[in-house]
């Protein structure tokens, strides 16, 4: 990885302790006390102090069929996505292709990812025009991986760049809640409580690497597990009132029970470290239960998941753009308080979505005056 860039809506920022109250307001549903209450406690629960969000009470206003299930709001919900998350991916891109410091007609390769993609040609092309990407650019779209998006664009990334020499491989995940929204019910508190809007972008080669290119994490091995029989547990549907979602209780427990498995997979039995808190991690904090059994499974000492913890609080659960926002988290931890020290060398990558399906990447973070 040699450059990352995040973004966020500018529009609305909702304080984790005023959400409820707002979102009852928004949908007119303060008359369901019980779920009102439902809903604030489950928010005190979260982890999460702040999210950003695309939509606003005057956009919700207009668009009176997002609060009911029962009427068509696709086209409306795909209308708006078509804007906003090709122009959100590319204020992480710009940010992504500044560091850089080369020229976006360098990128031969472009992997988007998203739960909002419905239509062609789609927003990978859209954000290739946006950025000025040569026409040649070889582009993928990625769609409904939900949280793991990200962790699988990487991974796809890692082997554009390995097996094309010279290759510049763009990834972007953005993610906004509008084509999920919908008013408070009995089945999406839990993602209403817990899910944002945001985008990642991150530029990746393999060497040699020209002047001023210098890696900030290596991608070693990558993995990809699907745990047996979850498939009801966690997943996302099209209908024609936009994308519903289910998230099951037993998801933390799944994703506790098996992450070790997918550790030995991705590190190989006789590379598994004598301590799992000799790695730095970059987790997707997909939901507060899930950071706390991973920290007890691998009996992890307290800030090691420190960067998941922070973007679970500052911005929520961005689905597949939040692990980008985690690297992005640890190597300004690394450079801002004081280099290697607080960063071990090796490092593991984990995010969780729809299957249940778990990404696993072993990092390498090399030393800042290695090039
Ligand atoms: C302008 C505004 C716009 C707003 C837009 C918002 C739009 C939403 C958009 C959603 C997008 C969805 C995208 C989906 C993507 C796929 C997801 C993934 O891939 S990745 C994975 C995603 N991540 C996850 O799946 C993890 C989510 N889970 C968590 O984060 C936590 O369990 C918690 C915070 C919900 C509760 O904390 P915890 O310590 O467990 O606390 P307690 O045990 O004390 O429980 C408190 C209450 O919560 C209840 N309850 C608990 N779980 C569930 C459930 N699943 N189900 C139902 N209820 C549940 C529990 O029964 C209790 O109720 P009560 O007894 O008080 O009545």
């Amino acid at each position: 990885m040699l450059a990352i860039g995040t973004a966020n809506p500018t529009g609305v920022v909702i304080p984790q302790d005023q959400f409820t109250d707002d979102i009852f307001r928004m949908t007119k549903t303060d008359h369901l006390t019980e779920l009102k209450e439902k809903m604030k406690r489950i928010c005190q629960k979260t982890g999460i102090d702040k999210r950003y969000f695309y939509l606003n009470e005057e956009s919700v206003d207009a668009h009176p069929e997002f609060l009911d299930r029962e009427l068509p709001s696709l086209d409306a919900r795909i209308d708006m996505a078509a804007t906003a998350v090709p122009k959100l991916a590319q204020c992480a891109a710009t940010k992504a292709i500044a560091e850089w410091g080369c020229p976006a007609t360098n990128i031969t390769h472009l992997v988007f990812s998203t739960y909002s993609a419905w239509k062609a040609p789609s927003f990978d092309h859209q954000l290739a025009s946006l950025l000025g990407l040569r026409p040649t650019v070889s582009r993928t779209i990625l769609s409904l991986h939900g949280c793991y998006g990200g962790g699988r664009a990487l991974h796809l990334d890692k082997q554009l760049a390995e097996n094309n020499r010279g290759a510049r491989v763009l990834v972007a995940c953005a993610e906004l809640t509008l084509v999920c929204f919908g008013a408070p019910d009995g089945s999406n508190l839990v993602g209403t409580a817990l899910f944002g809007d945001g985008a990642g972008a991150v530029i990746v080669g393999a060497g040699p690497f020209s002047e001023g290119e210098r890696p900030l994490f290596e991608m070693v091995t990558a993995t990809q597990t699907t745990i047996p029989r979850t498939e009801h547990v966690l997943g996302m549907q099209v209908s024609g009132a936009g994308v519903d979602f289910h998230l099951g209780i037993q998801v933390p427990t799944l994703i506790g029970q098996n992450i070790k498995q997918c550790l030995v997979d991705a590190f190989g039995n006789d590379n598994v470290p004598g301590s799992w808190n000799d790695l730095f991690w970059a987790v997707h904090p997909g939901g507060r239960p899930i950071l706390d059994n991973i920290d007890t499974v691998l009996k992890l000492e307290p800030g090691k998941l420190a960067a998941s913890r922070h973007v679970l609080r500052e911005y929520g659960n961005m689905s597949g753009a939040t692990i980008v926002f985690v690297l992005d988290e640890l190597r300004r931890r690394r450079k801002e308080m004081g280099g290697d020290n607080l960063l071990q060398e090796w490092g593991a990558m984990l995010a969780f979505g729809p299957g249940i399906t778990i990404e696993t990447m072993v990092l390498r973070a090399p030393p800042l005056n290695e090039n």
